[in-house]
């Protein structure tokens, strides 16, 4: 037997089931307004009420289906959204998946990893495939005892006919059963939250030409520079840069298509269209990108645009990646996890064995973190601050473990913007643990993102690249959340345009107190990256500031303001960012920012309980997110909801960039997450949790402080109306971060209390 589900029946059957459990064997007839179950020859169809003959199926073989509603609720919906975002990515070939899903392809096939890696322990792999008609069939899971490769896989495709010939059948049953049921009126349909959300929702309901006439001075510059250099749009959180980036985007395009207050498609008489990229940090913001050029796009033609996340270029450009190796994401906090477990790893390595050479001459923080045991605060903050250190220094300074470069690196100058690695022997034991971690990675065949990109700018170095450069190239390279990429991640960009003798036409968005780690490399403004400084001499970088803020309310902005001017500054951050913006939201709320002051163990509990409460006081629209500053609160919160027993259909939890994905199935969830997974998106109402680990994330020193406002800035930054913030009442740290925004009059020190939200 077959199951088959339609394009718009899965995400609908998967949105029902998260809250009301999936079963093995429904009964046939209607399970929702929506939703139709039939069974016919032989197989169990899930019907979408506007599901027509030209609906695409999803085929899901049945054993395969037991497999899945056997487990929770919860692994059911992953393994589910898996399946709808392969059979969305099958129907456009080349097929592009998150590199954490392993794919690899033969012919039609495909194969990647069913579930998150933190939910597979039996490495289950779907063995799928891309079928005539734009269907996709998902044959056979393999495990980790069945690593059959996908070149053995003989299918017989009877089955096939027999669900393509019964679907017309069962759809006539829907169309019969959906005619008895009326649709709930389209208002009392909250959106689904990534639509609420999401990068899609900076476009609202207007389209390109809707939204000239309400732009900015300086966002209308920028759709009218001639990009003869660089440009760098900088602006605050809420200040319009993804959605100017899209609206430049389509511009550039409309210009060349023919007149630009035309709005008839297709385009006409004009040149060849400009080849174009738009490049995010991470599949979600791709995909939520396309989303809002679908909805701004009046001509047709945003799909010559390709958007994608810079990690993918490798595989656009070159071909998948070899099967064996698996991509340890630093974007989630099981990639962190995992490169954290390397660290500590070599960590007691050398504490078994040459330790006592180091022990007398590093720094005392670093004494205290090795000679402690592996789950105490003082080795979590060694682990972190050496993460930083590694990308920060090792990756962006090409330090590799090649014969000199242990002394390269002690010799490079220590700056303030760096982890504290002081003494020479400090650097030494980094080093030492370095060589260590790299070796770990290779036994267990991982490679690092960081290392991916590595290969791509060799690549891209290459004669071989500059031969089709002009062919393959693009026209302009788009980057959205420039400060999120690292600085190899940056000297890419100018390799990817088509004439390697003119200044790289970018456009790229950024806002550096958004950036916990990746500004601090010293960079001066006029410079895209610490290694492309001496090389596009031609043209200097221009920058162009939003001043104007979308997003608040008036006491949101003054308190984000008053966060702006408390970051600590690391001197050589050689950038002259001044937070001189205005709000113009026409938001009216006069709320100020409420502070909750707690015992530390308390944290995430009142963190949850705050953000519950406010979500149950809040309108359809609205949206509600509890957001941990750094992975630790995450992990803290992600305790308090199991133990209390809080149903996962009433929350959603994301703890990676490319989760945000989850929100397509959601409705009025409450969303829980980290600051820097929530990078983008914007919620009516924030309850920020911070302090529970007493900051060992951030490392040490004056750069860890900064990394801890910019954490919190990112994450108080998301809230449009409402914003609570709980912090530990005990001295130091995070609870006195925001004991002077008390003080200060931008936040007002509260109590539990249940705002009435509604009224607003
Ligand atoms: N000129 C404008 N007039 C009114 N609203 C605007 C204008 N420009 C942008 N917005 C709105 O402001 C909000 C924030 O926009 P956007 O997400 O593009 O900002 P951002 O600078 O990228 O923010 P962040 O850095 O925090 O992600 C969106 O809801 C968008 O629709």
């Amino acid at each position: 037997m077959l199951i088959v589900f339609t394009r718009s029946s899965l995400p609908e059957y998967i949105e029902h089931g998260r809250v009301d459990g999936f079963q093995r064997n429904p009964e046939p007839g209607l399970l929702s307004d929506n939703l139709f179950l039939s069974e016919t020859r032989g197989c169990r169809f899930f019907v979408h009420r506007e599901d027509d003959q030209d609906s695409r199926l999803i085929l899901v073989n049945d054993w395969c289906w037991d497999l899945i509603t056997e487990n929770s609720t919860e692994m059911a919906t992953r393994f589910l959204e898996r399946i709808d975002r392969a059979s969305r990515a099958m129907a456009q070939p080349p097929v592009s998946l998150p590199h954490q899903w392993s794919k690899f392809s033969y012919e039609n096939f495909l194969a990647f990893f069913a579930l998150p890696r933190n939910l597979n322990q039996e490495s289950l792999r779907w063995v799928a495939e891309a079928l005539q008609g734009g269907h996709a069939a998902f044959w056979w899971l393999t495990d980790r005892n069945d690593p059959r490769p996908l070149q053995s896989f003989a299918i017989d495709h009877a089955p096939v006919s027999n669900a393509l010939f019964g679907y017309h059948q069962a759809l006539e049953e829907a169309v019969q059963a959906f005619s008895g049921a009326k649709a709930k009126p389209q208002l009392l349909q909250p959106s689904i939250d990534l639509m609420r959300v999401g990068a899609g929702s900076v476009a609202r309901e207007r389209s390109y030409s809707e939204w000239l006439p309400q732009l900015t001075e300086a966002q209308r510059d920028i759709l009218d520079n001639a990009l003869a250099d660089p440009l760098k749009i900088r602006g605050v959180a809420g200040s319009g840069k993804t959605l100017t980036l899209q609206l430049k985007a389509l511009h550039e395009l409309y210009k060349t298509s023919g007149a630009e207050s035309s709005t008839q498609s297709p385009p006409s008489g004009g040149g060849a269209l400009p080849r174009i990229l738009f490049l995010t940090h991470s599949w979600s913001m791709a995909e939520q990108v396309e989303e809002a050029f679908r909805r701004l796009d009046e001509r047709g033609l945003s799909s010559k645009i390709d958007v994608m996340p810079l990690l993918y270029l490798k595989e656009w450009l070159q071909g998948p990646l070899s099967s064996e190796v698996e991509v340890l994401g630093e974007d989630s906090l099981d990639g962190k996890q995992q490169q954290m477990r390397l660290i500590s790893e070599a960590i007691e390595h050398i504490k078994s064995s040459t330790w006592t050479s180091y022990k007398a001459n590093v720094s005392d923080w670093v004494r205290q973190g090795v000679e402690t045991d592996r789950d105490e605060a003082d080795r979590l903050r060694l682990c972190w601050a050496l993460l930083r250190e590694f990308a920060e220094v090792f990756d962006s300074r090409e330090i590799k473990t090649l014969p000199n470069a242990l002394q390269k690196y002690i010799d490079l100058p220590r700056e303030s913007w760096m982890v504290p690695l002081e003494t020479k022997t400090d650097r030494e034991l980094s080093f030492r643990v370095y060589k260590y971690y790299v070796r770990q990675l290779v036994e267990e065949g991982l490679v690092t993102t960081d290392q991916v990109v590595d290969d791509l700018r060799r690549d891209l170095e290459k004669y071989e690249w500059n031969a089709v450069r002009a062919g393959r190239g693009y026209d302009i390279v788009f980057v959205d959340e420039f400060h999120l990429f690292s600085d190899p991640e940056r000297y890419l960009l100018h390799l990817l345009t088509r004439e390697a003798e003119k200044p790289p036409r970018l456009v790229m968005a950024m806002d550096p107190s958004q950036s916990v780690f990746l500004l601090l490399t010293g960079l001066a403004e006029t410079e895209i990256s610490r290694t492309t400084s001496g090389m596009i001499q031609r043209g200097q970088t221009k920058s162009i500031d939003l001043k104007t803020t979308h997003r608040f309310t008036e006491p949101i902005f003054k308190f984000l303001r008053y966060l702006h001017t408390q970051m600590p500054n690391v001197v050589e951050l050689g950038h002259d960012w001044v937070y001189d913006a205005i709000p113009d939201s026409g938001k009216t709320g006069r709320e100020l920012p409420r502070a909750r002051f707690v015992s530390r163990h308390q944290l995430a509990e009142t963190g949850v309980a705050e953000a519950f409460a406010l979500h149950a006081a809040s309108a359809q629209e609205q949206r509600v997110a509890l957001i941990g500053i750094g992975n630790s609160e995450l992990e803290a919160i992600r305790e308090v909801l199991k133990e209390k027993g809080h149903s996962t259909a009433s929350y959603v939890l994301i703890d990676g960039r490319d989760e945000i994905e989850q929100l397509r199935y959601s409705r009025r969830a409450l969303i829980v997450t980290a600051a820097e997974y929530a990078a983008g998106l914007q919620f009516s109402h924030v309850v920020v949790v911070g302090g529970t680990s007493g900051n060992h994330e951030y490392g040490h020193g004056t750069s860890a402080m900064r990394a801890l406002y910019s954490q919190f800035y990112l994450a108080a930054s998301r809230a449009e109306e409402h914003l609570t913030v709980v912090a530990p009442q005990e001295q130091g740290g995070f609870g006195e971060v925001l004991g002077k925004a008390v003080d200060a009059d931008v936040a007002v020190a509260g109590s539990a209390i249940t705002p009435k939200l509604r009224s607003q």
